[in-house]
């Protein structure tokens, strides 16, 4: 069995109101879509969906200070906003063929010229239009910005979506499944800060500890004043393993904390504060019950 390398990511999607990106989520994920409760902000960014396949997994963020209309155009997007458009692998920038190009558009596009991420131009409901509308159409908007790709859809119908994943692929890097495939939860963003977690402790810890520790969220919530508090506990099944995550007077465990800390809140876009305990739970690997209580999921 040749299994090629696994490729994930964050991918924004931006566009002024109406284009159609709730269309497009549902069209990629289907039933599949996890979207986050509705707490406003628990994060700034939300989850929009995820879609899973044989070799790749995309996180596709909502980026709220963008398609949301303020009062001011001046708040149109916001510094978080753009800082995640730093973040993530790509942006996918969704635009109404059918309505043509318009001052939102223009706007958006202005922002756009301080990231460096790669853009990628989707012009959506191509349905509504005569083809031969579509090539000045593509002109017309290559002058807003050098897009790293152009992709004409209908999210509506599925025209073409397949193309723009196969497009979203290329600029994933190797990475781990965050979720579980079939995952449809509350709280998708737990997965990610139990994976970084685990991510960390893999990472400084090489083989002295195994990768069947399990990291698990306990505890998540806004805090008044923005931040958002975090409780983790990582499973371990033997104390020594306990005291290696620890570490001398709690040092790596420290660092642990630190480093995960830091990719959550690029992640998430909010103060994070995370608070990490050890547990030895003995043989839990073996116990069916426990693993999904764990939310660990084994690779395919
Ligand atoms: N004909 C056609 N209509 C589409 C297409 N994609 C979306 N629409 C329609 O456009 C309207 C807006 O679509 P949404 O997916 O809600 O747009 P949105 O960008 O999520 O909108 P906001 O939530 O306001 O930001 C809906 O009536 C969709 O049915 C398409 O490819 N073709």
């Amino acid at each position: 069995m040749s299994k090629k390398e696994f490729k994930s990511g964050f991918v924004a999607i931006i566009g002024r109101p109406n284009v159609g990106k709730s269309t497009l989520m549902n069209q990629v994920i289907g039933q599949k879509i996890a979207i986050m409760s509705d707490k406003p902000q628990t994060t700034r960014n939300k989850i929009h969906g995820v879609y899973t396949a044989d070799n790749m997994q995309i996180v596709f963020l909502d980026t709220p200070g963008i398609h949301k209309r303020q009062s001011k155009l001046g708040d149109f997007m916001n510094m978080t906003a753009l800082n995640t458009l730093r973040e993530v692998e790509a942006v996918l920038f969704l635009v109404d063929a059918a309505d043509g190009m318009g001052g939102g558009d223009r706007f958006i596009a202005e922002q756009l010229k301080d990231v460096k991420t790669p853009v990628i131009l989707v012009l959506n409901k191509i349905d509504q239009i005569e083809p031969e509308a579509l090539l000045p159409l593509i002109e017309q908007y290559s002058k807003l910005h050098e897009f790293a790709e152009i992709v004409p859809i209908s999210a509506k119908l599925g025209n073409n979506v397949n193309t723009l994943l196969d497009q979203v692929k290329k600029y994933l890097p190797a990475g781990p499944q965050y979720y579980p495939e079939d995952q449809i939860t509350d709280h998708p963003e737990q997965f990610v800060i139990a994976e970084l977690v685990r991510e960390k402790i893999l990472h400084m810890t090489r083989e002295e500890v195994p990768h069947s520790i399990a990291v698990t969220i306990e505890d998540m919530r806004a805090e008044k004043n923005g931040t958002v508090y975090v409780s983790a506990v990582i499973y371990v099944e033997r104390d020594s393993q306990k005291g290696i995550i620890i570490g001398k007077q709690g040092a790596l465990l420290k660092e642990v904390g630190k480093r995960a800390r830091q990719d959550i809140e690029r992640l998430l876009g909010s103060k994070i504060f995370l608070e990490l305990w050890v547990k030895v739970k003995k043989d839990w690997r073996n116990q069916d019950r426990v693993l999904r209580d764990l939310g660990f999921h084994r690779d395919a």
